[in-house]
């Protein structure tokens, strides 16, 4: 039986929690973004209003915003350009901590701050570890002009690489695309088992349209997932 909204929730906050703990004085932060993520903002907000100096940078409007409120001091990465560590959820894990994101339509800025970072940890609960990547959707940013050309490209490619299934436009409000903060569209990728995200990440690249995917590849070397079990480490392996 799936868990309760709020049990979830209570795990979320639980993996953000222990990785509050990962953070220390002086260090240069990166923030992901997501109802995960959210609590180590907050877990980090509360670091912070006792005392602690932190310098962080947000992986998306939403998560600006937030910290904003919470008086965190942010910067940027033109500012800041290596971070020591960045916290962010997933939609999806494997046990060699390949990761699908972009749920949240971020993993552009996303990918950008982790690859900027010495160090990612993914913090998530139990229900997004999977055994294949694909149970979730893979979110593919991709640019405006040539729409329909792009996802011909990315269908046909994907194919090559294994992988089959429906591939769509996000919705947004009303009739309008869903639009990320870099002004671009995503397109969901339904592909149910991506076999090798190595060979499909290789293919999707090839795509010009497209600005960038959501496999998360050799970026975290550690996860922490809390479930009914409490909460447990997962190591990259050779990180
Ligand atoms: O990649 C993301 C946003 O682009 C999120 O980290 C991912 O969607 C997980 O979100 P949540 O913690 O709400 O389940």
């Amino acid at each position: 039986m799936a868990e309760s909204d709020a049990k979830v929730d209570g795990f979320k906050a639980a993996a953000a929690q222990a990785a509050v703990e990962l953070v220390k004085p002086g260090m240069r932060l990166g923030l992901g973004t997501g109802s995960t993520a959210y609590h180590f903002v907050e877990a980090v907000g509360v670091l912070v209003r006792n005392g602690l100096d932190v310098t962080c940078v947000p992986t998306s409007e939403a998560t600006r915003s937030h910290a904003e409120k919470l008086r965190i001091p942010l910067s940027s990465l033109d500012e800041t350009p290596q971070l020591d560590l960045t916290v962010d959820g997933a939609d999806e894990l494997d046990d060699q901590l390949r990761l699908i994101k972009g749920g949240g339509g971020a993993l552009l800025r996303e990918k950008i701050v982790a690859t900027a970072s010495d160090r990612m940890v993914v913090i998530a609960d139990a229900s997004k570890v999977s055994e294949t990547l694909g149970s979730h959707p893979l979110p593919v940013e991709v640019v405006r002009f040539g729409l329909r050309a792009t996802m011909r490209l990315v269908e046909a490619l994907a194919a090559e690489a294994g992988c089959e299934g429906d591939i769509r436009l996000r919705a947004g409000q009303g009739d309008l695309p869903f639009v990320t903060d870099q002004g671009n569209l995503i397109v969901d990728c339904a592909f149910h088992k991506i076999s090798e995200p190595e060979v499909l990440a290789f293919a999707l690249k090839r795509v010009p349209g497209v600005v960038e995917h959501g496999l998360f590849l050799g970026l975290a070397d550690l996860a922490i997932i809390a479930g009914p079990g409490g909460v447990k480490a997962m190591r990259r392996p050779g990180a």
